[in-house]
């Protein structure tokens, strides 16, 4: 089967190009993983498609450990989203073409064409996903030829090229649009980049230009995008081409910018008849992390442990589903300040969203990075608990569960062989997170420490560890599938 490339297209669909191909860099994206392919740009490949946007995306890997750039190139960065799920009563299964990313780049090999695009005259948007583990600072040294390693570095200096080659024209600044899943995640790049300044000396009027004519948004994102799917031959067949790159994602889209005029001036997204709200994010905000991202992350060890692999699944479970639900309801709902009724709502679109038999999202990727995200997703609502309250068993069994799947076989970093009750995984996480989970659970299995010392050693002081504790030797002794039955009979008899 022939691969997906502008020549193939050129010979099997040429009207494919008609419009996009071509078309000048307008947007720098710093990350070039399934999320932004499936979202931001599908979305500017919208805008293109009805000639309102007319620009293209420069895609910039972030660490040295990517791997998406050499199938970028052999595609000519072209790529399939598929969009697979139900939105307003109807059921999808499209394939869209996504020709909007014009030049993919690995900056540590070439930082000059990432420099050059920050120097382009047409460049209107920095953009970024790089999950919450790269929106953070870290030192490094100034070196004005080679990419920085950190991604608000990189940021940093290619806005001082930008602002050097238009010698501070105000009118040349930039909207920056990162997309992580972080509080305020304008004003953390933006301190971030202040910081940077200073660290390197940058001049003050360099400051003044990066404050005045660049606009930080506060952004909220909002689509579930699984990526390659397993059983990738059932779609090349339909698509007739090979697509390395092809990612799947749910028809729902929310994009959230909290900008001024510039930036919906600059993205026509809702003139594209696409899901985008300019306002202010905490009004989505809260409630998707948490009755959604934070439901994700509670659920993944338990519902993997128990012996399922993806959320489809783990819904269709009752046990799981019991658990989920019962999470919802009784632990994160009441804590939420939004009406009811608002609440009800969002809960049941997100069951249903969920509930999407046509994808396969995969539990051990809801687990990448995940004692973090527990720290940032769910711990934020668990506070808010009185101790004594039932509602506090929910969380007890889910960082439980999450500790239990955290039992990494080797040390290393980026991807670890893990293994638990039973079930082999891959853990993904930070170097420093494994190897000192690998000391933690080796230390344990020698008895020098207690399953509550384990627990104290992994969280803050807000955590009753001797309760964890006792989830985590239920779930060691009996496994997950009992745990979690006798956790819906309980609940069903003391919480609700
Ligand atoms: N997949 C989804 O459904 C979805 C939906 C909404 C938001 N998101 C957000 O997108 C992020 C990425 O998800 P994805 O599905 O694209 O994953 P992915 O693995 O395909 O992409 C991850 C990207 O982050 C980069 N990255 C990882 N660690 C980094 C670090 N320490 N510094 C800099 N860059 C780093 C990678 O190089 C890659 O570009 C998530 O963390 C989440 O915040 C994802
Ligand atoms: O992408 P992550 O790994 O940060 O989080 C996992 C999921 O909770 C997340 O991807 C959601 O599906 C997404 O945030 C929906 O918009």
């Amino acid at each position: 089967m022939e691969r997906l490339s502008y020549d193939y297209l050129k010979k099997n669909n040429p009207d494919q190009l008609k419009n996009n191909a071509d078309l000048p860099v307008k947007v720098l994206q710093i990350g070039e993983g399934n999320f932004m392919r499936g979202f931001l740009d599908w979305m500017i490949e919208h805008m293109n498609r009805q000639g309102l946007f007319n620009g293209s995306v420069a895609a910039l890997q972030p660490t040295p450990h990517g791997r998406k750039i050499p199938d970028l190139h052999a595609q000519d960065n072209a790529y399939t989203v598929q969009l697979r799920g139900r939105l307003d009563g109807r059921t999808i299964d499209r394939a869209d073409l996504v020709t909007a990313i014009s030049t993919s780049i690995n900056p540590y090999e070439e930082w000059e064409k990432a420099v050059a695009v920050a120097r382009a005259p047409g460049l209107e948007v920095l953009t970024s996903n790089t999950t919450e583990a790269g929106i953070v600072y870290q030192e490094e040294d100034w070196n004005r030829d080679a990419a920085p390693l950190s991604f608000p570095g990189k940021t940093t200096q290619l806005l001082y090229e930008r602002y050097t080659a238009f010698d501070g024209d105000p009118d040349k600044g930039l909207v920056l649009l990162p997309c992580e899943l972080v509080e305020r995640n304008g004003d953390v790049l933006k301190d971030i980049v202040l910081r940077k300044i200073e660290d390197w000396s940058l001049s003050g009027d360099f400051r003044k230009w990066v404050t005045e004519h660049n606009e930080f948004c506060q952004t909220l994102v909002d689509r579930i995008v699984t990526g390659y799917p397993a059983g990738i031959e059932e779609y090349q067949e339909k698509l007739g081409y090979e697509d390395r790159l092809l990612t799947v994602a749910e028809p729902y889209h929310l994009f959230v910018i909290e900008g001024g005029e510039r930036a919906r001036r600059v993205l026509p997204l809702e003139d594209a008849g696409l899901n985008a709200v300019f306002g202010p994010v905490e009004d989505y905000a809260e409630l998707k992390i948490r009755l959604l991202n934070a439901p994700h992350t509670m659920m993944f060890a338990p519902a993997f442990l128990y012996g399922v692999d993806t959320v489809y699944e783990a819904m269709q479970n009752p046990d799981i589903r019991a658990f989920v639900e019962g999470a919802m309801d009784h632990a994160i709902k009441p804590v939420l300040p939004y009406d009811k009724e608002e609440k009800d709502r969002f809960a049941r679109d997100v069951l249903e969203r969920f509930d999407n038999p046509y994808q396969r999202h995969m539990l051990t990727d809801l687990g990448q990075n995940g004692m973090q995200k527990f720290g940032t997703r769910v711990q934020p609502i668990w506070e808010k608990w009185d101790s004594r309250d039932p509602a506090n068993q929910y969380f007890t069994l889910a960082l439980a569960a999450l500790l239990v799947y955290y039992q990494p076989q080797e040390k290393g970093q980026e991807k670890v062989q893990g293994y638990a009750l039973g079930r082999d995984m891959l853990l993904r996480d930070s170097e420093e997170k494994v190897n000192k989970m690998y000391d933690l659970w080796r230390r344990h299995e020698r008895q020098e420490l207690s399953t509550a010392a384990l627990v104290e050693e992994c969280t803050d002081d807000s955590v009753h560890a001797p309760l964890v504790g006792e989830y985590i030797d239920a779930l060691l002794e009996n496994g997950a599938v009992s745990v979690l039955q006798q956790f819906h009979i309980d609940a069903k008899e003391e919480i609700q």
